[in-house]
């Protein structure tokens, strides 16, 4: 909603209707706008309703009084947060952190459009009451009214809004005490749902990345290891006997051992090229695999193959959010970027594949974190390696991939009953709530 700050007139119509809608009335001594787009419309109301200017920097300054909140405030006073467009609420709820931090009371947010994808909501579970002066809803009613846009964009803007689910309605970051049959309950995946059930009934968590150039060896490994994995994360293009004889012997002890796969080819093409990749080929990875990784980074056009692709089968995609390997590139706006599109497509999506559980909130997808071994570690080629307890329960991993920490054990079947009951004790713990 940038566009307002380009029309003055504009910007003194919405300051108005938001005075009269909700400003006027309300006790706050303060106004802080959400950087950094809310901030002019914020200024206008803090004027017109003369109530004094906080504004929340997103870092810290370096020197100086390295504040966060800048303005003449007392612990105790009240702050109402002012936002353009809430999605899922996390940047209203950013802002409300840091005012909370400072000892002010930020219980009351004011929103031009509301999108109702799940954002009030959220915020409404961490005690923030939301008044939006418009909904998504509210606006293409007027569009269709006024016969700016057709009745049938009406309609596929209201399926739409239908189908990317509005994330279920748990508080920010709760979603990492939540169990995880809970969460199998709330998501509309398909392949999240079974992954959730299969880690509550076979009481593990842990995924086996079978990084192995012979297929015997893989089907060995598994038939050692079956009962104690819930997904088998494959890198198809590294076996050096693959025959279709592999992917039979394999789905079926999917269904013996009740884990399922995950074919980890990261895609990273135009929309295209990927149905072929996925579809076609050697690997045909469409018709055995689960689900799959592919990065965001091509933009939306993945997501939409994969959705024409998998059109009436049961099928889930992980997006890369971040990495594990040291040095990458990945930066925050890049994360973020990539948790907005997974939004979009909510039911294709299974989970994110990243490093922190501040990345996302939504409890319906799963938080599969690599990089895991006993101690912390690195490798010579950039991996990193966090430990159980710290994927777990500081950064917020749902299900963890263990490589070469199983693979090249003197005893694998040992070592993964060991990876097993120790992430099973860390999710314990978290969802106990109980950690310091
Ligand atoms: O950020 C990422 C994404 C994927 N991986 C994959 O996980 C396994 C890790 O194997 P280890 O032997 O435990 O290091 C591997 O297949 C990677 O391709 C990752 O490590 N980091």
């Amino acid at each position: 909603m940038v566009f307002e700050i380009f029309y003055s007139q504009l910007q003194e119509l919405i300051s108005v209707l938001l005075y009269d809608f909700a400003i006027k009335e309300s006790k706050c001594q303060h106004v802080c706008g959400v950087p950094y787009t809310a901030l002019p419309i914020a200024t206008l109301l803090s004027v017109k309703a003369k109530k004094s200017m906080l504004m929340r920097r997103k870092e810290a300054k370096s020197y100086g009084t390295k504040k966060v909140i800048e303005g003449h405030y007392c612990v105790g006073d009240s702050c109402l947060i002012i936002e353009d467009v809430i999605t899922s609420g996390s940047s209203v709820m950013e802002t409300v952190n840091d005012l909370r931090k400072e000892g002010l009371k930020a219980d009351e947010a004011i929103i031009i459009l509301d999108r109702e994808q799940g954002g009030k909501q959220n915020l409404e579970n961490n005690n923030v009451s939301v008044k939006s002066l418009f909904t998504m809803s509210d606006l293409i009613g007027i569009l269709v009214e006024s016969k700016k846009v057709t009745e049938q964009m009406g309609i596929d803007v209201k399926n739409y809004l239908n189908n990317v689910q509005a994330p279920k309605s748990v508080s920010l970051n709760e979603r990492i005490l939540l169990p995880y049959e809970k969460r199998a309950e709330l998501t509309s995946n398909p392949i999240a749902k079974k992954l959730f059930n299969i880690m509550a009934v076979k009481k593990t968590n842990l995924c086996i990345s079978v990084d192995l150039t012979s297929s015997i060896k893989i089907l060995d490994l598994i038939e050692q290891i079956g009962d104690h994995i819930c997904l088998v994360k494959t890198h198809i293009d590294i076996i050096e006997d693959f025959c279709d004889n592999f992917i039979t012997s394999l789905t079926n002890m999917a269904k013996k051992f009740n884990f399922l796969i995950l074919e980890d080819r990261k895609f990273a093409d135009i929309g295209n090229t990927i149905a072929l990749q996925y579809e076609k080929g050697l690997y045909k990875i469409n018709e055995w695999a689960d689900c799959v990784t592919c990065h965001s980074l091509p933009g939306e056009g993945i997501l939409k193959a994969f959705s024409s692709s998998n059109e009436g089968t049961n099928k889930g995609i992980f997006l890369l959010a971040e990495m594990s390997s040291e040095g990458n590139l990945i930066t925050p706006e890049y994360t973020q970027a990539t948790v907005k599109m997974a939004e979009k497509y909510s039911k294709l999506i299974t989970g994110l594949v990243c490093q922190k559980k501040e990345t996302f909130n939504n409890p319906e997808w799963i938080q599969l974190t690599p990089g895991v071994q006993l101690e912390s570690s690195k490798d010579s080629l950039g991996q990193v390696y966090n430990t159980p307890e710290k994927v777990i329960l500081e950064n917020g991993a749902d299900c963890v991939v263990v490589g070469r920490g199983i693979v090249f054990a003197k005893n694998p079947a040992a070592e993964a009953i060991v990876y097993k009951d120790t992430l099973w004790r860390c999710y314990m713990k978290r969802i106990s709530g109980k950690i310091e």
